[in-house]
């Protein structure tokens, strides 16, 4: 696939630009890049990784091999709209919007090649967690293409279209949640007297240990806690505390009302597109 077309210029689509121009996955004079208005936005993608910016006629989604969508969900009918007389009916289509389903991009743009994926904004530096579905369209061929680009921004795993509004809940809005940890323990660190930057290099490089130590091990996480745990210490007395706080229901919780949050963009969006039509 020489000749890639991001719909999008936003957070996600400069994390996948970032992580294929990195790897060097394609060459950055073949990756195009338009929005809706923003013109500062694409000029900064310009610079920063040596790509084009789609010209005002949009011709170069003529000749696109890959058109990526990347508008927030609300937005992907109408961008859709604006694009699908243009588009290259040989064009294989990468999705990374989180709920909208295959149906709703084949009725938007018609028969073509699709891929559903949710990656993360970790594929920036090529540690992206991606889930991927395809539609019946897609050859073998052109699958193993897609797969070898979205495993140049980090992990892949292929899985049924349903579920990747439970993967969207847990990895693609998952680096939030490790964040939102972080930003947690820092707060609680700085209040029982750590220096804010001693307290950042500390949470880390535990953050970063303890997954190296999940993948690198092998071993089951309960297992590595229990090694932290001596009996009557202080990881103990830690966990009580996070256990009685409700830590357990908060994560269930957290993983359930994004994965339903994830459905309803998908059904928000048809209703949308009924409505207008
Ligand atoms: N952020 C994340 O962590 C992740 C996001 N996603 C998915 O990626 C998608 C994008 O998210 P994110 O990058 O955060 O969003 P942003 O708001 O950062 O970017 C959205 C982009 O879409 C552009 N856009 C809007 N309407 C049109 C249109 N009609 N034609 C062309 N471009 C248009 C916007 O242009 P302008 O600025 O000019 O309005 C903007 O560049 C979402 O669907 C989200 O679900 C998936 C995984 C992770
Ligand atoms: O919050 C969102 O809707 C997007 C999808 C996954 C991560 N960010």
């Amino acid at each position: 696939m020489e000749k890639i077309v991001f719909v999008g210029a936003g957070s996600m689509a400069e994390a996948v630009i970032a992580g294929i121009c990195k790897q060097g996955t394609v060459k950055t004079e073949n990756v195009f890049v338009m929005n809706r208005a923003d013109e500062a936005r694409l000029e900064f993608l310009q610079n920063t990784y040596g790509i084009s910016i789609v010209s005002s006629d949009k011709n170069e989604l003529r000749s696109a091999d890959l058109v990526v969508l990347a508008t927030k969900p609300k937005d992907i009918n109408t961008a859709m709209e604006q694009i699908s007389s243009l588009v290259n009916k040989h064009a294989v289509i990468l999705s990374v919007l989180a709920g909208i389903s295959i149906a709703t991009i084949e009725s938007g743009l018609g028969k073509h090649p699709i891929a559903r994926s949710m990656p993360n904004t970790s594929a920036a530096i090529g540690k992206s967690a991606t889930g991927v579905s395809w539609n019946s369209s897609i050859s073998s061929e052109e699958k193993q293409e897609i797969l070898n680009l979205l495993s140049s921004i980090g992990i892949v795993a292929e899985v049924e279209e349903d579920d990747l509004h439970a993967v969207t809940a847990l990895s693609g809005s998952g680096p939030a949640y490790v964040y939102y940890l972080a930003e947690a323990l820092e707060t609680a660190a700085i209040r029982a007297g750590i220096e804010q930057p001693i307290a950042r290099d500390l949470i880390i490089q535990t953050i970063e240990g303890a997954a190296c130590m999940l993948r690198q091990t092998q071993e089951e996480p309960s297992l590595l806690r229990e090694n932290v745990t001596s009996p009557g210490g202080t990881t103990e007395a830690g966990l009580q505390a996070l256990t009685s706080g409700g830590f357990h229901e908060a994560v269930f919780s957290c993983i359930q009302h994004a994965e339903k949050r994830s459905r309803e963009l998908g059904s928000d969006t048809v209703k949308e597109s009924t409505s207008s039509s």
